[in-house]
């Protein structure tokens, strides 16, 4: 089957700039539209609206300048007005090559916003199309507002295409300026208009007010649009445009017969670096390119994913240049703990597994976000605090910090089975946990060893702002010894820590056994 090809006009520079508070610069607007014409394989890009500013017009020249020694000038689009020839005067100096001429798609907005008949709006049309031609410039044109046109002064949208479609214009671009339309809508008046006139090319630019534009996108395709408008991340007005992503997938996935040559592979990294340059998020749930979109969070699901790929549908994430991932959280079952695991390379039997699974279920029941770069950390910390008998319990404590004041703490400790408790001051919060421990140590008569060494770091490579580990290295009896912990809170990580180490010098009053605990720690760390 021979496929119809659709153009992807891509607006990311001039539409998708009109997202409120996003401005490129001109270098950055260089490399999008290189990214978009060499690495997306977009067919045409629209990067400016003429006038706008100096900054708009170095950034025009920039691209023009480097599409002229590729020969793409005619994939580069500027927006341009009904203004007596500035516009074109604009486009000259700045070396670009095609206009998309912004006019008055709507009875409505040509009688309160211009103020004009229709014959006069036509008339000025001509004189600027012909006065383009004049200078090489080739001509599209925007009706905007085309959606209400259709729906409310039909009979001019037709007689301005009567029109139109006499002139020196390539491309006539039917815009849903607000977003107005439902897919049933779409499909009607696209087939009215590819109808009546067979042999024009027409583009369709939608909005996204109802969340609808993919949708609409699609009844255009079916339909017989010719071109379509997207942008990187659905940027633009308001609710932004059709997002260039989803558009790709959708077309790719449910209209077999139609062929758009844009790379999917490329998508993700582009709207990453869009994302990057305006510092406009990209939602984590956005199809194809949001955070989360191919995580699976359930146990369920990871674990229908190894029977059959139950849970699979066509988007697979490689096509899309990115990968599929297992979250770790209170939802998440063994199966998505053994993903994560394979992913590193580790192996862990049924009993421990569980025993990770459960500190995964707490951590996500105090909303906390475990990474795989987290997982390392959790299995040796669950790991090596079920290494020994805990004989000493830390029940409870207050840590207090308040300006003008010194740190202190009241510290209630369990020792086999009795409670004792104590306050002291200190220099930080740690340090009065440590004083007021060193007068329980001392009513026992026993010593506590000497901290040598504290060190605090999170998991490298992790996103999440869950764990943070605390390493503390002590010295008892001549020996040298590490204990560590890990919590979301770095000083509750470092009483975790020192508790560990109160059980570790406890088995080695009752068992000398200080050497096993530093075999156990040069295997985790
Ligand atoms: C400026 C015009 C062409 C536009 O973006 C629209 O009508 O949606």
């Amino acid at each position: 089957m021979k496929k119809r090809k659709i153009e992807i006009m891509d607006t990311t520079l001039r539409d998708g700039e009109q997202t409120s508070g996003v401005s490129f610069s001109a270098a950055e607007k260089l490399t999008i539209a290189q990214l978009l014409l060499e690495e997306l394989h977009i067919d045409r890009i629209e990067i400016a609206s003429a006038r706008v500013s100096e900054g708009e017009f170095q950034g025009v020249k920039g691209i023009m300048a480097w599409a002229n020694e590729k020969n793409y000038t005619h994939r580069i689009e500027v927006l341009t007005f009904v203004d007596g020839g500035l516009s074109i005067d604009w486009m000259l100096n700045a070396g670009a090559k095609v206009q998309n001429l912004l006019t008055k798609g709507s009875l409505n907005h040509l009688v309160h916003q211009l103020k004009k008949t229709p014959e006069q709006h036509f008339e000025e049309i001509a004189q600027t199309i012909n006065l383009a031609r004049q200078e090489g410039i080739e001509t599209n044109v925007y009706l905007e507002d085309w959606s209400n046109g259709m729906r409310n002064s039909p009979e001019y949208v037709f007689e301005f295409l009567d029109f139109l479609t006499q002139q020196n214009v390539k491309r006539i671009l039917l815009p849903d300026t607000l977003g107005v339309l439902i897919p049933s809508e779409t499909a009607t008046f696209i087939a009215q208009i590819i109808q009546k006139y067979p042999n024009t090319h027409f583009d369709f630019h939608a909005h996204n007010d109802y969340d609808l534009s993919v949708a609409n996108v699609l009844e255009a395709v079916k339909e017989g649009i010719h071109g379509l408008h997207v942008t990187v991340n659905g940027m633009g007005e308001r609710a932004g445009n059709a997002p260039l992503e989803s558009t790709v997938a959708v077309i790719n996935d449910f209209l077999p017969e139609i062929e758009i040559g844009v790379k999917e592979s490329s998508l993700y990294s582009v709207s990453k670096l869009v994302e990057t340059f305006t510092g406009y998020r990209i939602p984590a749930n956005k199809p194809i390119v949001g955070d989360n979109v191919f995580t699976q969070t359930a146990g369920i699901h990871a674990d229908g994913d190894n029977k059959n790929n139950l849970y699979f549908n066509d988007l697979l994430p490689e096509r899309f240049g990115r990968q599929r991932k297992y979250a770790l959280g209170k939802t998440s079952g063994k199966a998505n703990i053994e993903k994560n695991l394979q992913e590193l390379g580790l192996q862990l039997n049924p009993e421990d597994l569980k025993l990770v699974t459960q500190r995964i279920i707490e951590l996500g029941d105090k909303k906390e976000t475990v990474t795989k770069e987290d997982l390392p950390y959790i299995i040796s910390d669950v790991l090596d605090s079920h290494s020994y008998q805990e004989r000493i319990v830390v029940e409870s404590y207050i840590l207090s910090h308040a300006k003008g004041l010194r740190p202190s703490t009241t510290l209630s400790l369990k020792i086999n089975g009795e409670i004792i408790e104590e306050h002291a001051q200190g220099d930080g919060q740690f340090d009065a946990f440590m004083n007021a421990l060193a007068k329980i140590y001392k009513s026992k008569n026993w010593t506590l060893p000497t901290l040598i060494d504290y060190a605090v770091r999170i998991p490298p490579g992790s996103s999440s702002d869950a764990l943070c580990e605390t390493i503390i290295t002590w010295v008892n009896n001549g020996k040298e010894f590490k204990t560590r912990g890990l919590d979301s809170d770095q000083t509750v990580a470092a009483i975790i820590a020192t508790q560990k180490m109160l059980n570790v010098i406890s088995e080695e009053r009752c068992k000398g056994s200080v050497k096993q605990r530093i075999k156990i720690f040069s295997l985790l760390l």
